[in-house]
């Protein structure tokens, strides 16, 4: 497992603002959008592409076109839905599966209520959308998942990480073909598994909901 944290100061500026208790949802929605389109960049390094040939206005040339099969995009229900918009800006061809999962907050142990994508994911690229990556019990639990299905290159989007998560995704998905990109590895969980300092519930402030 690979982890490669986005530095460039319109991220940090862009994360502080979401980070900020005064942030109303409306304000939090649009800076996880404009986030995740930062982080993708980064992310889609390595997105495959193949060649395509065209002809300008002044001469025909080769160009690259992304390759099939298509890369999916697998949003994290709820918070993880905030994401998705962005990423298909970038990656129009993309096809979406869902995962719904949420974390019990006295045991931290993550569950799945909802799956919803191909049963065969050999050959694909795969970006899994989660705003938060505390324990890393969800996220662990959803690149099994992906990788039990065959798929053979897997990204996270995570606009946070605590270094506890990070750790336990180098300990558990060792030797997978496995890369994560964040906008920050904060300083550590709390007794209550929240990321500080981190921005709270991000499913939460995205919605406006509690629980
Ligand atoms: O790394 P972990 O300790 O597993 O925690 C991270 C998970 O917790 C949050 O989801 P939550 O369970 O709150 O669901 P929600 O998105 O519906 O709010 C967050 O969006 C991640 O999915
Ligand atoms: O800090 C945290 C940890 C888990 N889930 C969140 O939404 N925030
Ligand atoms: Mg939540």
């Amino acid at each position: 497992m690979r982890i490669h944290v986005v530095d460039h100061p319109l991220v940090a500026h862009k994360l502080t603002t979401l980070r900020d208790q005064r942030t109303d949802s409306p304000t939090f929605r649009r800076l996880t959008d404009e986030l995740v389109t930062l982080l993708a960049y980064e992310a889609t390094r390595d997105v495959r592409i193949e060649p395509v040939d065209i002809v300008t206005p002044v001469c025909p040339t080769t160009g690259v076109r992304l390759s099939h099969p298509r890369p999916l995009v697998v949003p994290i229900l709820r918070a993880g839905l905030g994401m998705l918009d962005g990423m298909v800006r970038l990656l129009p061809t993309a096809e979406v599966g869902f995962l719904g999962m949420v974390r019990d907050e006295d045991t931290l142990k993550a569950s799945t209520y909802a799956t919803r994508m191909p049963d065969d994911l050999s050959g694909r690229q795969v970006y899994v959308l989660d705003p938060m990556l505390a324990t890393g019990g969800t996220l662990v639990a959803a690149i099994n998942t992906l990788i039990e299905r065959g798929a053979d290159d897997v990204t996270a989007l995570c606009l946070l990480a605590a270094p506890e998560g990070v750790e336990v995704m180098e300990r558990e998905l060792a030797g997978q073909p496995v890369t994560v990109v964040t906008a920050s590895i904060d300083e550590r969980l709390n007794e209550h598994g929240y990321i500080v300092p981190g921005l709270g519930d991000a499913g939460d402030r995205m919605y406006g909901t509690v629980g």
